[in-house]
């Protein structure tokens, strides 16, 4: 008959379903009796989710081990496991994941741009804190999964497309940060109409079929709103931090609050709000006036116990003659000064 050890030994390459690890790993085996005359063995396991179709599978699995080296009874108790536990191997499961997704590139960090309405200015936020974290030293890609509203290769003026190297695509570099954007795929401007589950299968593609090389972060403009694409993210990037965009508008901040407790609920850590557009300064005067009201950045953030990242405010970059790119703010423009500084608040809380 089995002994307590050899029952331990045996369930030890046994992988709990949801954390992909093994008992000996998790320590899952919580405990073994055995009842000699009975050829009875039981058995009390934790693991990550009780109450599954996985845990029926799961123990099956035992049973079945258990009955092939010599138990006639098998009695199985599943408990979940310590909180901890399940923490640690599930960030590592999830860090593994978005490493995949990226074709092994294990130090890149995601950062989300939310908004709860259109023409907010997300997809600026997202051109600017990308070129300013560039500004800082890091390796920087784009995702504009704003499928609808992509904006963000005119904004940096970017002409050229992708090029295609074996099968994977390689993404347009633009003042050394690299963009992938739906717009690429878009003939002549023309609208497109999307279904639901290819939406989720656009985004997966712009992950694992795209050479992206080695990032420090990758920013993600999402559509406006709370629909598909964000639940997908969160799917494809559990670990992604982000950032909500909002005027200082109480409506548009009410919207807003939306899509921040959408990224509570996907347990998506909010790095803070950036409210655009905050102001308008004038040049002769130097008055504030507040177009759009005022407060909307501080009120959201105090309702996602977060921090304003930065106000910004309304006002245009510097013409160029020789450099078109009509959303960037220089270095030295005032608002690119205020970029700077989000950025570097972005950078210490990422690398915290
Ligand atoms: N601080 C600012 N000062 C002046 N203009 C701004 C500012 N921020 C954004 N804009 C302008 O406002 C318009 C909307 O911005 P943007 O496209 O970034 O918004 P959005 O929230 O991404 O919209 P959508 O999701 O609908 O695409 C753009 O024309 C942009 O140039």
């Amino acid at each position: 008959m089995l002994t307590k050890e050899e029952v331990i030994e045996l369930l030890n390459p046994v992988k709990d379903p949801f954390l992909h690890r093994t008992f000996k790993e998790l320590d899952a085996v919580k405990d073994v009796t055995i009842k000699e005359e009975k050829k009875h063995v039981s058995v009390k396991a934790g693991i990550a989710k009780t109450n599954t179709a996985e845990q029926m599978k799961l123990q099956q699995e035992i049973v079945g081990i258990l009955k092939k080296n010599g138990a006639s009874t098998v009695g199985l108790r599943f408990e979940q496991l310590p909180d901890e536990v399940i923490k640690k191997f599930q960030s590592a499961a999830d860090e593994e994941k978005e490493s995949t997704l990226l074709g092994g590139s294990k130090d890149t960090k995601f950062i989300t741009v939310a908004s709860g309405k259109g023409g907010v200015g997300k997809s600026t936020v997202t051109v600017n804190l990308a070129i300013s974290l560039m500004r800082l030293g890091k390796k920087v890609g784009i995702i504009d999964a704003d499928i609808y509203g992509f904006s963000v290769p005119d904004m940096m003026g970017v002409e050229n497309r992708p090029a295609v190297r074996g099968k994977k695509l390689i993404p347009v570099e633009r003042f050394g940060v690299k963009v992938i954007s739906m717009g690429f795929f878009v003939e002549d401007n023309s609208p497109i109409i999307w279904r639901g589950p290819m939406l989720g299968k656009m985004l997966n593609s712009f992950f694992s079929e795209v050479e992206w090389g080695d990032l420090d972060y990758l920013l993600l403009d999402l559509p406006p709103g709370t629909g598909d694409i964000a639940m997908d993210v969160h799917e494809l990037l559990p670990t992604s931090k982000e950032i909500i965009v909002t005027t200082p508008h109480p409506t548009a901040a009410f919207v807003a609050a939306r899509a921040g407790q959408m990224a509570l609920k996907t347990e998506h850590e909010i790095l803070g709000v950036v409210e655009n557009m905050a102001y308008f300064q004038s040049e002769s005067t130097g008055e504030k006036e507040y177009v759009f009201g005022k407060g909307g950045g501080e009120k959201l953030a105090e309702a996602l116990s977060t921090k304003v990242l930065g106000q910004l405010p309304l006002q245009q970059p510097y013409e160029e003659e020789d450099v078109f790119a009509p959303s960037i703010y220089q270095e030295d423009h005032p608002i690119g000064k205020e970029y700077h500084k989000i950025a570097s608040k972005v950078v210490a809380k990422m690398e915290e």
